[in-house]
C-alpha cells in the first residue's frame, strides 16, 4: 500500500477527491494521506456495486463460499502487510492484532463460507402443498465500521454478506483506512469479480459515509459504531425503509460475587476493562463487586492496572495502547477529570503518562480505576471508550441485578461467581445481549451477537448474519388436492 489511499471501485484503484491526513496514535505524526469521497465517487461505488450484482448473485453459495475461502487464505498470505497497516493506524500492539485482529478477520471470511454452505433448505409440507423458501440477496450493502477493530468488525460484516449474494461498498473510518486499503489490494489479487467488493474513503456526517447511507442505489446499511452515529443514519434511511443492521456502543457492567475465584476475576477485568485500550464496545466500565471482597478486589485490579505495559506497538510486551486520536483522548480525559469532580477516589491513572520521548505527541491516557461515584453520575452512565472503570460494592444478588441493569445501554455484561446456581439465574435476569460467565470475549461465530437498547438492532453472527443480508421469497406449491 502506499502512503497515498484511493478508493477502491470496480476491481480497480480510483484517486479522486482531496487528501486528508491520518495520522500515528503512538506519535501523533501523519501515516498517509487519504483521497475523500465525494457525492459522485460514491455514486460511482454504488454503480459499479449494482453492475457486479447480477452475476454474483447468480453464483451458487458454494461458489461464492469458495471466494470467501481464498479471500481469507489470501489474508493469511498478506499478514504481515495487515498487521502493519492495522498497527500504524491504530497503534495496537503487535501481540494483539497478530493474535486477535488479522486473524478474525480471516476466520470471519472463512466461517460464513462454512456456515452458508451448511444451512439447511427450509421446506414444509402440509396435504398437497409444498411451501419452501429462497433466500436472495438484498442488493447493494453499505458497510460502515469504526476504528476500534478496524479489519476485524469490517470482515465481520463482509463476510455474511458477500456469501449472501450482495455486492458492498464499504467505508472504513477515516481513522483507520489501511487495512481496508489492504483488503482491496487482496480481493483484485485473487481476481475476485470487479465491483462486488469496493471501498470508499472520507468522513462520516457531511460526506462519505452519509452520502453512501443516503444514496438511492443504497438497498441496506449495516454499521458499527457510536449509538448517536446509528441514530443518525436511521433517520438518513428512514424515507427509504432500508434495512439496517446495528453494532453500537455499551456500558458493560461486570459482577463479581464473593465465591468468585477472585484471581481469575481480577485476571478477567483486566482483560475486560483494558484490552484495546479500552476502545472495544464490550469493554466493561461499570463493576459491581459483593462488600466482602471489594477492597481487595479493588486493590489488585488497580495495581494490575498500574503494571500495564505502555511500550511500543511492535514490542511483544506491550499491553496498553494509544486513544485513536487526540479528539477521543480529550474526550476520555474529560471524563476523568469529571470523576475527580464529582468526587471519585482515583486508585490507578487519573491522567496521561509522560514517556520523554516521541510518545508525548501521541494520545495516550492512564489506565484508570475508581470508586465512590453515585450511580447517577454521567462517568457510570455515559460510553467513555477508553481504559477505566468505576467499582462499587453490592450486598444482595438483586441489587447486583439491579445496578448492572441500570443503563440504556444493553450489550454485553461479565459475571464473576463459583454457583453454579447463581451464574444461571443472574445470567437470565441480565438486560443484555451477551452475557460471559467466569471469562470476557470469548466468542463462537455462530452465536447471535449485538445488544438490546441504545447498543443495537438486531442480531449478527452465524445464520442471525445471513438472515439479515437476505430476503427470504416463500414459494407455496400446490401439488394436487389441496384445498385453496
Ligand atoms: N462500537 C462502539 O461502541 C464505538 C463507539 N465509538 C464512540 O464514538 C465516539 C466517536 O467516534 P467516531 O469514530 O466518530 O464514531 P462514529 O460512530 O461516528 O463513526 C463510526 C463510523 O461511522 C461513520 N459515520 C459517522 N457519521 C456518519 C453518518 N452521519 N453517516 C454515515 N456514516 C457516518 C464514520 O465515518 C465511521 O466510519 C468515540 O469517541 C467513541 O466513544 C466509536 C467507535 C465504535
Ligand atoms: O465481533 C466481535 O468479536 C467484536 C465486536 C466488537 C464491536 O462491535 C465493537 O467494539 O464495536
Amino acid at each position: 500500500m502506499s502512503d497515498q489511499v484511493a478508493h477502491f471501485i470496480g476491481g480497480a484503484p480510483v484517486a479522486e477527491g482531496p487528501l486528508f491526513p491520518v495520522h500515528d496514535p503512538v506519535t501523533g505524526a501523519v501515516v498517509r494521506q487519504v483521497h475523500e469521497a465525494d457525492r459522485a465517487t460514491v455514486d460511482r461505488a454504488v454503480r459499479a456495486a449494482r453492475a457486479a450484482l447480477p452475476a454474483w448473485a447468480g453464483l451458487s453459495v458454494a461458489e461464492r463460499a469458495q471466494w470467501m475461502r481464498r479471500l481469507a487464505d489470501a489474508i493469511e498470505e498478506r499478514f504481515e502487510d495487515l498487521v502493519a497497516a492495522e498497527i500504524a493506524d491504530t497503534g495496537k500492539s503487535i501481540t494483539q492484532t497478530r493474535t486477535l485482529d488479522i486473524p478474525r478477520g480471516a476466520a470471519n471470511f472463512r466461517s460464513f463460507a462454512e456456515i452458508a454452505a451448511q444451512r439447511p433448505d427450509s421446506a414444509f409440507h402440509l396435504p398437497g402443498v409444498l411451501s419452501y423458501t429462497v433466500p436472495k440477496p438484498l442488493g447493494v450493502v453499505a458497510v460502515i465500521v469504526p476504528w476500534n477493530l478496524p479489519f476485524l468488525l469490517m470482515t465481520w460484516k463482509l463476510g455474511p454478506a458477500l456469501v449472501a449474494g450482495n455486492t458492498v461498498v464499504v467505508k472504513p473510518s477515516e481513522n483507520t483506512p489501511g487495512s481496508a486499503a489492504v483488503l482491496a489490494e487482496i480481493a483484485a489479487g485473487i481476481g475476485l469479480p470487479p465491483g462486488v467488493l469496493n471501498v470508499i474513503h472520507g468522513y462520516g456526517g457531511s460526506s462519505a459515509g452519509q452520502f453512501l447511507v443516503e444514496h438511492d442505489g443504497v438497498d441496506a446499511v449495516t454499521f458499527t459504531g457510536e449509538s448517536r452515529t446509528g441514530s443518525t443514519i436511521m433517520k438518513s434511511v428512514a424515507d427509504r425503509v432500508k434495512p439496517i443492521s446495528f453494532e453500537l456502543g455499551g456500558k458493560n457492567a461486570g459482577l463479581v460475587f464473593a465465591d468468585a475465584d477472585l484471581d481469575a476475576a481480577v485476571e478477567g477485568c483486566v482483560r475486560s476493562v483494558f484490552t484495546n485500550g479500552g476502545q472495544v464496545c464490550l469493554c466493561t466500565e461499570r463493576l459491581y463487586v459483593e462488600r466482602p471482597v471489594f477492597e481487595d478486589f479493588t486493590a489488585r485490579l488497580a495495581e494490575r492496572a498500574r503494571a500495564l505495559v505502555f511500550g511500543r506497538p511492535q514490542d511483544e510486551n506491550t499491553t496498553m495502547m494509544p486513544m485513536i486520536s487526540a479528539e477521543h483522548r480529550d474526550k476520555v480525559l474529560s471524563y476523568y477529570d469529571l470523576a475527580k469532580a464529582d468526587g471519585a477516589k482515583v486508585w490507578a491513572g487519573g491522567g496521561v503518562p509522560s514517556f520523554g520521548d516521541d510518545r508525548d505527541s501521541g494520545y495516550y491516557v492512564e489506565p484508570t480505576v475508581l470508586t465512590g461515584l453515585p450511580a447517577g453520575s454521567r462517568v457510570n452512565r455515559e460510553e467513555i471508550f477508553g481504559p477505566v472503570c468505576h467499582i462499587a460494592p453490592f450486598d444482595t444478588e438483586a441489587e447486583a441485578v439491579a445496578l448492572a441493569n441500570d443503563s440504556e445501554y444493553g450489550l454485553a455484561a461479565t459475571l464473576w461467581t463459583t454457583g453454579l446456581d447463581r451464574a444461571h439465574r443472574v445470567a437470565r435476569q441480565l438486560e443484555a445481549g451477551l452475557v460471559w460467565v467466569n471469562t470476557w470475549y470469548l466468542r463462537d461465530l455462530r452465536t447471535p451477537f449485538g445488544g438490546v437498547g441504545l447498543s443495537g438492532i438486531g442480531r449478527e453472527g452465524g445464520v442471525h448474519s445471513l438472515d439479515f443480508y437476505s430476503e427470504p421469497t416463500t414459494i407455496t406449491i400446490k401439488l394436487g388436492e389441496a384445498d385453496g
